[in-house]
């Protein structure tokens, strides 16, 4: 790592589930999930991860994408990234599209997209312009 400074979570490599954070006393703690990305995971490997779930949308499913963390964590670039290492939206838009064109000749899907951000408990609609937002509820 960069500066000399060191990494308080630690990964064993067999264990795809689980990941440790190191206390100031060198024991660890160990939390579990149902999938932990390392530092290497690219966008490709995060989207091999949810491409089963998000695509369940069009067998019918609810499915919900969640971001959650502290400022600068990476949200944006894993949700959105950038136009040369897309992330998590742009993959799932694509797939979607691509899976309703293969099934064309046996159902006819609408696909509608609406972006939200929730920032201090109030909800923003992202693709509308600031001065026609309805009052937030
Ligand atoms: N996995 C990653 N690989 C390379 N760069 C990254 C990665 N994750 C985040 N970054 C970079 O770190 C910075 C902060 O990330 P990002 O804007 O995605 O955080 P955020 O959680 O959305 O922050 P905020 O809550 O303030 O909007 C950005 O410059 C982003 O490009």
């Amino acid at each position: 790592m960069a500066n000399g400074s060191t990494s308080i979570v630690d990964f064993e490599s067999s264990r795809e589930n689980e990941l440790q954070i190191i206390c100031f006393d060198s024991s660890k703690k160990q939390f579990k999930f149902d999938h932990v990305f390392r530092p290497g995971s690219d966008q490709e490997a995060v989207f091999a991860q949810t491409s089963p779930i998000v695509t369940s949308v069009l067998d019918g499913y609810n499915v919900c994408i969640f971001a959650y963390g502290q400022t600068g964590t990476g949200k944006t670039f894993t949700m959105e990234g950038t136009p040369e290492n897309r992330g998590v939206n742009y993959r799932t838009l694509e797939e979607l599209f691509r899976i309703s064109r293969e099934r064309s000749n046996i159902i006819n899907y609408e696909l509608f997209v609406s972006m939200l951000e929730v920032y201090n408990k109030k909800i923003r609609d992202l693709l509308v312009e600031k001065s026609n937002q309805p009052p937030k509820k």
